[in-house]
């Protein structure tokens, strides 16, 4: 015989073994699944004979499948084989108790005991739960109370109850935490959140509309001078508008009298009670004023894109008619944009309980080197906790909704404005490893000039009001209790996703062609 012949005739020979016991084993057999599949790999283990015979190829080929095929009736007869001992074994537990139960006479009885406990439980339960957590007991107490079976019952019996608690260092955070976690049965479950698609249905007919312009722009003016009109003779509206504007309206018509505006600044501050929609004309940054003057709570606003960019305004200003129409009608699409408040706490002052007014932003507060030529330097804190200490140009602390404008230029992630959270974004940070961080909507920032500093630091707040930071001062920011709500023109997630693919461009490349190498 020749080398190849012999090959061959042993590699044969190793096959007719390996059939042999499968035929011999079927499934039940002496010698298990996982050997013969073990026999198998080794035969396919073993070299190719010189002269490739495509037969020997075509039946390992055919081994292959069959120890596949092997494997797979192996585990799903232990995995069924682990169910039945799993019920052998519930089964048997329940049947020793019940007997046991008997055998005390204590069925009835034994019932009624252990409501009663569970009575006692449950007050404990009410005093234990303090208004920042959720007990499990509450839960499993529903569990036992609504079901029968004492099965049920034994089983919730076994689980260690436990509770959640929250807002420790805040407290007045606590509450709207209810909303990320939940309670069922016992365990702990992703709630269904407050921040999917929120949607704001008018209970009575709106009255009054703010209207918010880009200065020096005749395209705003005339489009301002149009939608008042139309708003008061056809929707029957009351219409508000700045001072400065009001001026511009009256020097087009005398018609324009019934606009109401304000004289004194304080009454920016009631502005909130008898607004019912901000309508705003321009660009991002005519949104970002009209957030500026509310330091409080904000109507709901709708923002008409007369701008050069404009990812915060996604309603045409041409068919404003249509829009406005559909939005006074409702319901309304809304995005509710968190917005930073920050407080600058001056060394010089650090003792005295008035500090500054806070500041309110709807994109970001930079804290950068302004002016100077120096490094700078800035010590930063989460809750109570050292973060990291900024050398560079400067940090941007920056909401969602701004991840889009300058956080995005110096590195930062595009987030999805409903998504709740600080960004944290170095400028020009002088260092290889300072990557961009996103951290909870519920932590409060510090952000410190050190005492050893070359140079000031300046604050800026939505890229506007400059405040000089020296040696000692730091800034605090944490997020506002009143978001700004804009209306959407589809809905947050869509009108999101058209401003980076409109706005920005994102992921624009030409398509592959599909000529070419291919996997197969
Ligand atoms: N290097 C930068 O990218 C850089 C530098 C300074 C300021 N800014 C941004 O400009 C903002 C102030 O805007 P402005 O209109 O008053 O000033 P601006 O007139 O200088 O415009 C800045 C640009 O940023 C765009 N922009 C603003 N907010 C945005 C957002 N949330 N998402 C995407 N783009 C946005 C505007 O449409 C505009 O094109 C600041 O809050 C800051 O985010 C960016
Ligand atoms: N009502 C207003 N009063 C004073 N300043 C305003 C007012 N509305 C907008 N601004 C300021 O005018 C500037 C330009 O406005 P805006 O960003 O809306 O227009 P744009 O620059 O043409 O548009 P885009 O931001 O889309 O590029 C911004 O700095 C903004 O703060």
């Amino acid at each position: 015989m020749s080398d190849q012949a012999t090959q061959v005739s042993s590699n044969k020979e190793k096959v007719n073994v390996v059939g042999t016991h499968l035929q011999n084993n079927g499934y039940h057999d002496s010698l298990p699944p996982y050997d013969s599949e073990k026999m198998i790999k080794e035969f396919l283990r073993q070299p190719p004979s010189k002269a490739v015979d495509e037969n020997l190829l075509e039946f390992s080929e055919a081994m292959r499948s069959v120890a596949k095929a092997l494997r797979r009736v192996s585990e799903g007869k232990a995995s069924a084989q682990a169910e039945a001992a799993e019920w052998k074994r519930k089964y048997e537990l329940e049947r020793e108790k019940n007997l046991q139960q008997k055998h005390k006479g204590e069925v009835t009885e034994g019932l009624q005991n252990h409501s009663d406990q569970e009575n006692s439980s449950i007050e404990q339960t009410d005093k234990c739960c303090g208004k920042h957590g959720i007990c499990s007991h509450e839960v499993l107490r529903d569990d036992i109370m609504v079901s029968k079976t004492k099965f049920i019952h034994d089983l919730a019996m076994r689980k260690a109850p436990f509770k959640l608690l929250w807002g420790c260092n805040g407290g007045k955070n606590g509450q709207h935490k209810h909303d990320v976690v939940s309670f069922e049965k016992g365990n702990i479950t992703a709630a269904a959140r407050s921040s999917k698609q929120i949607s704001l249905k008018w209970e009575s007919h709106p009255q009054t509309v703010l209207i918010l312009t880009k200065p020096n722009s005749t395209p705003v003016r005339v489009l301002c001078a149009e939608m008042v009109r139309w708003l008061k003779d056809i929707k029957k509206i009351d219409v508000i508008v700045e001072p400065r504007v009001k001026a511009e309206l009256l020097a087009e018509n005398s018609y324009f009298n019934f606009v109401q505006t304000w004289e004194d600044d304080d009454e920016i501050l009631l502005l909130h009670t008898k607004v019912d929609l901000i309508i705003t004309l321009g660009g991002d940054g005519t949104v970002l004023w009209a957030a500026s003057m509310f330091k409080g709570p904000v109507p709901p606003v709708v923002p008409f894109s007369l701008g050069s960019l404009g990812f915060m305004t996604p309603f045409q200003s041409e068919l404003y008619r249509d829009s406005l129409d559909t939005i006074l009608r409702g319901p309304i699409s809304i995005t509710l944009r968190h917005r930073l408040q920050c407080h600058v706490i001056r060394e010089s002052a650090k003792d005295e309980l008035d500090t500054e007014d806070p500041i309110l932003v709807l994109n970001e507060v930079t804290i950068d080197r302004g002016m100077s030529s120096y490094l700078t330097l800035l010590e930063c804190y989460c809750d109570n906790s050292f973060v990291t200490c900024v050398q560079g140009d400067g940090l941007i602390l920056s909401t969602t909704s701004g991840s889009t404008a300058y956080s995005l230029a110096a590195g930062g992630s595009m987030v999805h404005p409903q998504v709740p959270g600080i960004l944290f974004t170095p400028i020009c940070p002088h260092s290889l490893s300072f990557r961009p961080l996103i951290l909870p909507e519920h932590v409060t920032l510090r952000v410190q000039v050190p005492f050893n500093s070359r140079g000031h630091a300046w604050a800026s707040f939505d890229g506007k009001d400059r405040k000089q930071l020296s040696a000692g001062d730091a800034l605090i920011c944490s997020i506002a209790p009143w978001p700004v709500p804009t209306a959407c023109l589809v809905d947050s997630t869509n009108d999101f996703l058209r401003s980076i693919h409109e706005g920005l461009h994102w992921n624009l490349r030409k398509p592959q062609s599909s000529d070419g190498p291919r996997d197969h």
